[in-house]
């Protein structure tokens, strides 16, 4: 038997308080699996993301993490559900080491020392470790962000639009890390306008749409990225 989902989505409808944002979405996301949600800019994938997080609730539907209708509040969503939005969401005044401390210790994570020091190696802020984030470039804040999402136990990793403001280099490390995520048992939920990181790393995906929203293959999503209309 296989393992329950660590999402289960159907017919989830979601507003800003007028009309639907996106068609009824459905899917389920199981461990050690990672699912892309694509789509056009403003086609509600951010919107899905936050209703996965509790940060906005359903019109009508059914969305249930790890088993349960989502608490953001309850300590056992937080202590298994890490995310990283498209927001600056750091302590201004901690340095990039301090940060990634707080966050690993705040969790409770075991050997929280090693693996702040791991993290500032691999996603290349070891030079900036005692630096504020006010000092950062816009690609290292996003780094030390991203770093933040994994400086936490977790089963679930949220991502939207990771690939946001990272080099060639740095989305590459990217994609290898989410690999590591889902072989390890992991599940990953992440929005993305980056062909080459979905095709390395998602099993399946989601277009997000006014229309309809459909569950395509990872080929049949990358190819709808690179069709999509430059604006
Ligand atoms: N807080 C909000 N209040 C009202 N409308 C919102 C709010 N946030 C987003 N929207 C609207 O909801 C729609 C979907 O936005 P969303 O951010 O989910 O799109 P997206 O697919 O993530 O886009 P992108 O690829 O540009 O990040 C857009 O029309 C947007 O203007």
């Amino acid at each position: 038997m296989s393992a329950p989902p660590v999402i289960r989505v159907d017919d989830l409808v979601l507003s800003y308080g007028g009309e639907p944002v996106c068609a009824p979405v459905s899917f389920t996301l199981h461990p050690g699996r990672a699912l892309g949600l694509v789509g056009a800019n403003g086609s509600g994938k951010s919107t899905v993301l936050r209703a996965v997080l509790g940060l906005l609730a359903p019109v009508s539907g059914t969305l249930t993490v790890l088993g349960r209708p989502v608490d953001e509040r309850e300590r056992a969503f937080r202590a298994q559900v890490s995310s990283v939005l498209d927001d600056d969401a750091y302590f201004p005044a901690l340095t990039v080491g301090e940060h990634l401390l707080l966050t690993a210790r705040g969790h409770g994570l075991p050997d929280a020392g090693d693996v702040v020091l791991e993290l500032l190696e691999d996603f290349g802020l070891i030079d900036h470790a005692n630096v504020l984030p006010v000092a950062l470039s816009s690609g290292q804040r996003r780094r030390l962000l991203l770093a933040a999402g994994f400086a936490r136990p977790r089963r679930l990793l949220v991502l939207d639009e990771p690939e946001q403001r990272l080099d060639q280099r740095m989305r590459a490390r990217l994609a290898e890390r989410l690999r590591a995520e889902t072989a390890g048992g992991g599940a990953v939920l992440l929005a993305t306008h980056d062909p080459e990181l979905l095709e390395a790393v998602a099993h399946r995906a989601v277009l997000v749409a006014d229309d309809t929203s459909a569950r395509l293959s990872v080929a049949d999503a990358a190819r709808a990225i690179r069709a999509e209309p430059a604006r």
